[in-house]
């Protein structure tokens, strides 16, 4: 039974001005990701990529085009409503590491949990989830001691933490030594094929086999690619 993508992405462009005058970032993006499918972009910095997929997880609006996550139209959805979407189905990568410094590894990465039940009692997840990115024995530290390959692991675990229907995940294996970053990989490819989808932006080529689909995007322009 064919069933409807987690992200279907029609012809989307984001225009920016620089200067004064007008360019598209993306341009005309058409992109799917199944359920069970591991998709890779690849480009290098200021291709679009970050604005991408800014645009598929509903934190920014295109100038034109429609996205659709998991069966739901960004277009025109409240900001709360994208959030609770987010949250709930969406394990979200951002570029950098996006955690809280005033929370301790162990609740930032059980912060989700909190957000969408005020489920407080989740530790026993997010301990598994710090030891499956290698960081268990850090839960208790605050971010300030962490190194930034280990504060991109913790973002990561936290992304994972409400069973995402999809991940969405932006240069996740920057700054990750090349050990690292095969785990989070195969941590991805594991998740897939249990039906999760992963939409993966990565200048960084040694995860290219783990991959279904893989798209270049070069100028703001995506197409399959070229080996
Ligand atoms: N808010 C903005 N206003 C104007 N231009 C922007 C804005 N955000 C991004 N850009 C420009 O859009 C282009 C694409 O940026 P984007 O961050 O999507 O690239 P990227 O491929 O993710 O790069 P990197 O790998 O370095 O993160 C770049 O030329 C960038 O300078």
């Amino acid at each position: 039974m064919m069933t409807a993508p987690l992200i279907d992405v029609k012809r989307v462009g984001k225009r920016y001005e620089r200067g004064g005058r007008p360019f598209w970032a993306v341009k005309g993006a058409t992109l799917t990701v199944s359920e069970g499918e591991f998709v890779t972009l690849l480009g290098r910095s200021g291709s679009g990529k970050s604005t991408l997929l800014n645009m598929v997880v509903g934190l920014l609006a295109p100038t034109e085009g429609t996205v659709t996550l998991c069966g739901q139209a960004l277009a025109g959805m409240s900001d709360e409503a994208a959030s609770a979407l987010r949250n709930r189905a969406v394990g979200f990568v951002p570029q950098g590491a996006g955690v809280l410094s005033t929370l301790t590894v162990l609740d930032n990465v059980r912060l989700p949990a909190y957000l969408s039940a005020g489920v407080r009692e989740e530790e026993g997840r997010a301990l598994e989830l710090l030891e499956a990115v290698g960081l268990k024995e850090l839960a208790n530290q605050y971010p300030s001691a962490l190194s930034g390959g280990e504060l991109r692991r913790v973002a990561i675990a936290r992304a994972l933490m409400n069973r995402p229907k999809v991940i969405v995940a932006d240069e996740p294996t920057s700054s990750l030594d090349a050990d690292n970053a095969a785990m989070v990989v195969d941590i991805f490819k594991k998740l897939a094929r249990g039906g999760t989808g992963v939409l993966m932006v990565t200048h960084d080529t040694s995860s290219i086999e783990q991959s279904d689909r893989l798209f270049d995007m070069v100028g703001g322009v995506l197409s399959p690619h070229e080996a």
